[in-house]
Order: C-alpha cells, then structure tokens, then sequence
C-alpha cells in the first residue's frame, strides 16, 4: 500500500467496534486502526469528492438491471471476498440524485452566468457546470474504475477488503453508518483524505452534516500535497499570489519541507464477519476472470455465469450514458463504447490505473528503467528521469515525462513518495536540473492546490484569482464583450470552439493535440499550454470553455491543477505576465520540428513535407493533390483536412519559412533555467550513450541525450522520433525495410516501406511500428509490456501490415496488444500474435469508426480483421 495513508481514492475509513466494545473513541488514526476491524469503503466509484458520476442513477440503474435480466430483489450485501453476486435494484429516488447543472448554474455568481444551458438542463447527469461536457469522460471512468479494483485486489492481499459503493458519498456514508448503529454495533469515527477545492470541501461539510445525528466524528488525513499544510511556513491563506515566491520560502525549509513517506502495515485487520445492507448500489465483480489484466490471480478455467458480473460489465454500465448521447450539448458526437474503453496504441498515457501500476511504473522511470535495451547498454545507464528536463516537453510516447499526474490525481500514489523515489536516484546518480526539475513541477501542483484553497470558489470564476488579486484589472476582464461566448444550444458544427473542440481549426498543432486527448484522455503539457492560449488568446473565448473540455476529457484531472493552469495561461490567475500569448505556428516548429506528431494524430497530412505540415493552408490546390489531400471543413478524415484555419494570426508568419530542424526545441530549451535553483552535483552523471548508425544523410539519428540504437539504409527522411526510446534497424525502402517511416514522398516506392520495431526488454511502453508506412512490425517481448503496432497502407495500391506481438508471462496473464491500422482506401492487414490479447484491446478500431474482431487459432496467434470506413479487410 501506498505510504502516505489512506491509499486509494476518495477512500474512507470506518472503524467500528461493538458498542460493549473495552474502549472509548481513539483520537489517533495509528491508534485508532488496529484496534477493532475496521472497513475501507469507497462511497464513489467516480470520484465521490467531484459528483463526478457519469450518469444519472436512472441510466445506471437501466444499464445494470439488464446486467441482471432486470432483477429487482434488494440486495443481501454479503461482503465476503469474491461472495457470490446479489441483485439489487435502484433504490435511490431520481430527485435525490444530483442536483441538475441548470440549478447549479442559478447558483453562481453574476459572472458564471451559463450561455445555453438553460435549455440543457437534462435531469440529474453529471454535467460541468457552464458548458454540459460530460464531468468524466470515459477514459478517466476507465482509470477510476480500474484504481478501485487494484484498490481492492491490493487491500485483499494485505488480508482486509474494500467496501465499493456507488453513489453519493454524504448518502452512502450515512446510509452505513446508520446500518451499523442499527445493528449493534458503534463507529467509532469516519476518516478521509482532506479536500481543498471549494466544491469538495461542500461534500465534506455534508458529510459532516449527516455524521452529526449518528453523534460519529469525522477525522482528515492531509496526504494530497508533498508539504503537509501544517509546515508551510505561512497560513495558506497568506499562499503567495505568484509561484516564485511560494517555491522559494518553502526550498528555504530544507530537509523539513517534506514529511518521510509512513511505512505501511504489512497486513491489516480482517473485514468485520458481516456488513449491514445499505440501500446504496453495490459494485462487486462477482466474476474474476482476469479479462482486463486486472487481477493477479485468474482463475481462467472458470466460466462466467448467468448472473455473474466482471469488471468489463460494470465499466460499460458506467460508461453507457457516455456512449449513448453526445459529449456536450453542442456537439453531436457520442463518443463509441469501444473507443471509451480501449487504450490508444499511440497514446502517451498507456498505463492502467491504481497504486500497483503507479509503482510499476514509478520503478521504471526513476529506478529501472533505461533508455533502449539495457543488455546492449548495460547496467550503468541512469533511467529516464535523468533526461527529464530534457524530454519533458516532447510530445510522443509515454517516456518523455514521469506519467505520474493520473495517479497523483486519484491518491494512487502519494507526492512523497515521488520525492523519495527522487532521493534514492540522486543518492545513485546525483542531483541536476532533471531531478530538480521533477521536484520543480511537483511544487508546481502544491501551489495550485495551496492557492485553490485560498482562493475558493474563484477558481472556476470567469475573472480567476486576479478578482482577488487585482480587482482593477480583473473588472475588465470580467464585463461583458471581454470574453466571447459560446452558446451550445445555438451554435452550429461550423462554430469555431465546435471545430476546436472536435480538432478541424486547420490549424495541425491545435487539431493534433485535442485530437490526442479526445482518443487516448491524455496531452502533453506543452499541448495543454498551447490549446489553452489559442483558445483564450488567440480566439478569445472564454476560457472556462476550455477548462470544462478538459475536465471531461483528461484522465489525469484535478480541479485545483486544471483550472489553475487554464486560469494562468487565460491571464486571470497566477502568472505576473497576463498577457503572455503563445504562437503555435512557431511553438509547432519548435516542439514538433519533423512533423512526426501531427501526423501521427492527423493521417490525412502524413505525405506533406515537414516544412509544409504545420502551414498547411500556405500550399496550393495543385500540391495538396499531389499530397493526397482533399478538403473539408465538417471532419478530419484520412485523407481530408480543412483548407483554411480559423483564423491565422500575423504573429505566425514570421515562422512560415523556418525549415524542419532549425531552431527545434524537442530535446530540451537551453532558455528553461531556475536561476535561483540549487542545484548541486554530487557525482557526475554518466553520459547518455548513443548508437545510431544512418547508411544515408536522409534520416535523422537520435541525439541530444536519447539512447537509441537505430540502423537505416533507407531514403526515409522521417525517422521515428528518438523518444520513442527504441531499437530499430532497417535495410531498404520497399517491401520490407525495417524502418520508421512517415512517407513524406509521394513515390510509390516509399509508400511501399515497411518498418519494423522490436524491443526485446524492458518495461511496458508503446511501441510504434510506423505511420502512414506500408507496413509496422512491433514486438514486445517485455512482461507486463504493452506492444502497440501502428501503422497502415497510405496510398493505393499499397498493403498496410500491422503486426502486434506480445509476450506471455506465465503463459496466462492478459498482455495489451493493441493494434491500429490506419489505411486509405486500401487493404490493411491486423495481424496480432498472441496468445492472450485482451478482449478490449483485440477489438482494434480507428477513431473513425473503424471495428475488428479478432479469433484466436488455438496456436498464439489471433487473426485479426479490421474494418474502417469503406474498408473491410482480414488476414
Ligand atoms: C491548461 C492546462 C491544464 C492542466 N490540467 C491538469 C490537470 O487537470 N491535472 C494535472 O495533474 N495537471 C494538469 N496540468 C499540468 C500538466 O500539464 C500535467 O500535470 C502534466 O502534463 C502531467 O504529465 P506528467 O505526470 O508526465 O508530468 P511531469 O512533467 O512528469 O511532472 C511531474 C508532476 O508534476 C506535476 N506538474 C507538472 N506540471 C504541472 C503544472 N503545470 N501544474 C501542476 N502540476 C504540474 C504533476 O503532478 C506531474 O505529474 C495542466 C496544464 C495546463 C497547461
């Protein structure tokens, strides 16, 4: 268990004893835990603190009674680990659900007014607050639910259980409390992590509220931040208005600015023999088939039966409102129950949820892992934090920084023990700005949680903290005209935020990005930065717009994190420098200089040349023909993209001309400097080796601190990009050269390249076998390892071969193949070798709608048939 107790997400603990029980009510949770049995229970399964529940009782309730052939009998709740299923219906009145967003709107303050939504009011659905986004896309369901289970799996080790509840936390907790005192037995108190945002801390006091008349107290842990509130060395009401300031009083702290991580107990007390019914929803997987490589022990022999439900059946009724109606009022996409559930194979963010994953992958990228296949490279190799400065602002794979904000967010992992995990490298390989660098950004999030306590409800404001802070400037900002509104009942798909929301602005940089966390829940930094200024800068609109999209999408969301940032770069929150505007043409050129990003999210651009593919409205009819580009303005499509941007700014055209490579930004910005950062050096880091050999000037080698080992005979000017952390070698053009490769020639013969990428080794990563090539091989051989193949046929009359294959471990565990194909028009061959593809990841799809199906032939091997579009094809 994670060190910083409670673990888990919006976990609570009871703990209970009889009430002829030997001892009074025990004020200290260390002492309070061992004493009598006690239950960990979640009230939520989607982020209790946020009412973040995807959909309304009515649908879940729909959804999960056609689970159970609509059974309607109250629920027995027996809590036995893995008890056989109960049924159970809806007890819980529409009324009382949640309140509506219409209502939560007439609420809020003058300037919070909510274009549209009086017409939107739905009932109660977990809406945002202004724009009707769904609050939890189905990516960060995903994430959730998958966090519980670990939860869940990971307290069954240590010989106790998780209590999972769905439902609002105030009722759940009240419900149960009230179930025990009922029953005989005392609580003797209630315990939660401490929230700080204004509308969790609402949840705690109604919490509080209800606890009242069962006379039980409710306890805090503060675990959330690296510096526990209490050693600030200022009141967080006295939180300075600009992060410099904030960092530099707290650094003066020194070695006590943050608390040792606790060591866990090795095991905890047993669930109590038997738990009061409560009318609430119950979620318990009563069938534990390991079919999302959830569990550790699979009894895979075991057949699910008529009754029984898996994790796979309660996220697709947590998702079902989701997939059946659209994301926002305004746009009429739903998004696809497949797409929801399924791990991009090109998403940065691969991992799955819960504290297990999140040490996994804590022990990769500050302990173990190494930038290419470390029996070529050796055991000396420093693991990827030791490039963290350097890589933090790429923008494909999942190496380029920690990964660790999801986990941070859901309290799967506790900061400190990030910290210590950054002592322990250091103690190895020294301390320099990339280990500083991750403590930086680490302050980064304490200061917005610090401020978003202090500042309350105005961080979802329109006029930001700068209300509190600069009431003058902020007045501006504040009347009517400043921002430009967005109606979404009256504005159509042609409505510029429509075409921003939806990735078809024109303009690739902004589309790639929003397209990334539409299909995989996840954007770089440097992406959230950039989408963040176009909006509210470069568009005007109001930024909320923004913040409320991206609460919908992220995974890794946190509302203090979220809004503060969206606030900072709208220039109505912390920055000292508001008007600080980003120009993505030339942040495209700096951070995506090859064009290998947008390609990878937008195909339809994949044969334009790098200098063209940031501007693509600069080239002509005749040559977008010749690149195979048509035009379109109401979707982006394999081969169309729009024609014109949105807008184009004059800032911009001073970059148009720069070529791919100069001035690139993409293996660190010598400008970024903590001046006043002590940064001392114990012991030289070794130095990154690199092995890349090019038998022609055309392609690129890994440079500037990646590791790679890449070998090319080929023209393909375009390799993958080096933080895709890889070994590839090649041998031609055509047919089957073992190279990665965006054609960027319209020659058929580079068209027909294959590329190849094989990692025998090492962690779980993304593994990209190519693009827009004719054809990718990726293999992992990796326990545990997600071995994504991407790639596709791009121009007629070419073949696409996608080729996915995963190691087996024990010869059972699920591994992710994922694969994705991505052809035009043409055939495009799935072909994933496995013997256990996960049942979500098998059904490889395009975001285009694209379905598979895929047939295991007995021997390893699955057969997988993709169908996209007009495009059926099988192997
Ligand atoms: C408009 C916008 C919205 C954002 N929304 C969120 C959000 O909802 N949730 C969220 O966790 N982060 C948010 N961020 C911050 C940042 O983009 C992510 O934390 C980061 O990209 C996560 O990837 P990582 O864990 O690999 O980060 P790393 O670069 O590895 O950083 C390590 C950790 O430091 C913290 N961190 C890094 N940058 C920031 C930052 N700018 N602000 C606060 N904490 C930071 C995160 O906890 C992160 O996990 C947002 C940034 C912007 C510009």
């Amino acid at each position: 268990m994670a060190s910083s107790l409670p673990a888990g997400i919006s976990s609570l603990k009871l703990t209970v004893k009889r009430e002829n029980g030997t001892s009074g009510r025990s004020r200290s949770m260390a002492n309070a835990l061992p004493r009598y049995p006690y239950l960990f229970f979640l009230s939520s399964i989607l982020s209790s603190s946020r009412l973040t529940l995807p959909s309304s009782y009515d649908d879940f309730h729909r959804c999960r009674a056609g689970l159970l052939g609509n059974e309607t009998q109250r629920s027995d709740l027996s809590f036995a680990p893995r008890s056989a299923h109960s049924r159970q219906s809806a007890l819980l009145p529409r009324s009382r659900c949640f309140e509506t967003a219409a209502t939560r709107c007439q609420r809020s303050s003058r300037s919070n007014t909510c274009p549209g939504r009086a017409v939107q009011a739905r009932g109660p659905e977990a809406r945002t607050q202004c724009f009707g986004f769904w609050k939890t896309g189905g990516f960060r369901a995903r994430f959730i639910s998958e966090s519980v289970y670990d939860l869940r799996s990971r307290l069954r080790e240590a010989g106790s259980d998780l209590l999972i509840r769905f439902g609002r936390p105030e009722d759940v907790v009240d419900n149960l409390v009230g179930a025990f005192k009922k029953d005989g037995m005392d609580v003797e108190g209630v315990w939660m992590q401490k929230e700080m945002t204004s509308q969790e801390v609402q949840v705690e006091g109604d919490i509080k509220d209800r606890l009242k008349k069962h006379n039980v107290p409710l306890e805090f842990v503060h675990a959330k931040t690296l510096i526990h509130p209490n050693d600030l060395p200022f009141e967080v009401s006295e939180t300075p208005d600009v992060f410099t300031p904030f960092r530099k009083r707290v650094e003066a702290l020194g070695p006590t600015m943050v608390r040792p991580c606790l060591t866990p107990p090795e095991t905890f007390k047993p669930f109590p023999p038997s738990i009061p019914s409560t009318p609430d929803y119950r979620l318990d997987v009563s069938y534990e088939v390991d079919v999302d490589g959830l569990l550790k022990k699979a009894p895979e022999s075991v057949e699910k039966g008529k009754d029984q439900i898996s994790f796979h059946d309660i996220l697709q009724g947590l998702l079902r409102p989701l997939n059946d109606t659209p994301l926002s009022f305004a746009m009429n996409i739903t998004e696809g129950s497949s797409m929801l559930q399924q791990r991009h194979p090109a998403s940065a963010f691969p991992l799955r949820g819960g504290e297990s994953s999140a040490l996994e992958r804590l022990d990769w990228y500050f302990v173990r892992g190494k930038s290419a296949d470390s029996s070529r490279w050796g055991k000396a190799d420093p693991p990827p934090v030791a490039r963290y400065k350097q890589t933090r602002n790429n923008l494909i794979g999942h190496a380029y920084s920690t990964k660790m904000s999801p986990f941070l967010a859901y309290g799967s992992i506790s900061p400190r023990v990030i910290w210590e995990a950054l002592n322990a490298h250091e103690s190895k390989f020294g301390e320099d700005q990339n280990t500083y660098w991750v403590r930086f950004e680490l302050l980064w999030r304490d200061y917005f949680f610090f401020a978003a306590e202090k500042f309350g409800n105005l961080l979802y404001d329109v006029g930001g903290f700068e209300r509190a802070t600069d009431p003058r400037q902020a007045e501006r900002k504040i009347e009517d005209g400043w921002w430009k509104g967005w109606d979404a009942a009256k504005d159509g798909p042609e409505h510029v935020i429509t075409r921003l929301l939806e990735g078809r602005t024109g303009i690739p940089f902004i589309d790639a990005n929003i397209l990334e966390l539409r299909e995989s829940g996840f954007m770089s930094n440097r992406g959230r930065q950039n989408v963040a200024s176009f909006l509210s800068k470069d568009l005007g609109y109001d930024w909320r717009i923004g913040a409320e999209f991206f609460q919908s999408h992220l995974i890794d969301y946190d509302p203090s994190s979220n809004y503060g940032n969206w606030q900072y770069v709208a220039g109505v929150g912390n920055d000292p420098r508001a008007s600080r505007q980003f120009n993505c043409v030339k942040q495209a050129k700096d951070y995506d200089s090859h064009g290998e990003y947008v390609k990878m999210w937008i195909p339809a651009l994949r044969n334009l040349p790098a200098d063209n593919v940031h501007t693509p409205w600069l080239i002509d009819v005749e040559e977008r023909r010749r690149y195979g580009l048509k035009t379109t303005q109401m979707d982006v499509t394999m081969d169309a993209y729009p024609g014109r941007p949105v807008i184009e700014s004059e800032s911009w055209q001073k970059h148009y001309d720069r070529k791919e490579g100069v001035g690139s930004k993409m293996h660190g910005n010598p400008q970024e400097k903590v001046k006043d950062g002590k940064v001392k050096r114990y012991k030289k880091l070794v130095p990154p080796r690199q092995n890349a050999q090019w038998n022609n000037g055309d392609g690129r080698a890994p440079q500037g601190g990646y590791q790679g080992n890449a070998q090319s005979s080929t023209m393909a000017p375009n390799f993958l990009p080096p933080m895709y952390m890889h070994n590839a070698s090649g041998a031609s053009p055509t047919g089957s050269a073992d190279h990665i490769s965006p054609s960027t020639s319209t020659t058929p013969s580079n068209h027909a390249g294959g590329s190849r990428e094989r990692n025998t080794s090492g962690p779980p990563r993304g593994l990209r076998g190519g693009i827009g090539a004719g054809a990718a091989i990726a293999r992992t051989g990796s326990p545990g390892g997600l071995g994504n193949a991407y790639g596709g046929a791009s121009t007629p009359p070419f073949s696409g071969n996608v080729r996915v294959g995963s190691s087996i471990r024990g010869g059972q565990r699920g591994f992710v193949g994922g694969a994705l194909a991505s052809a035009t028009g043409r055939t495009a061959n799935v072909h994933a070798e496995t013997g256990a593809l996960s049942k979500a990841d098998r059904e490889s799809s395009w975001r285009r709608g694209a379905g598979s199906t895929a047939v295991n032939d007995g021997a390893g091997t699955e057969q997988v048939s993709v169908s996209m579009n007009n495009l059926t094809t099988s192997e």
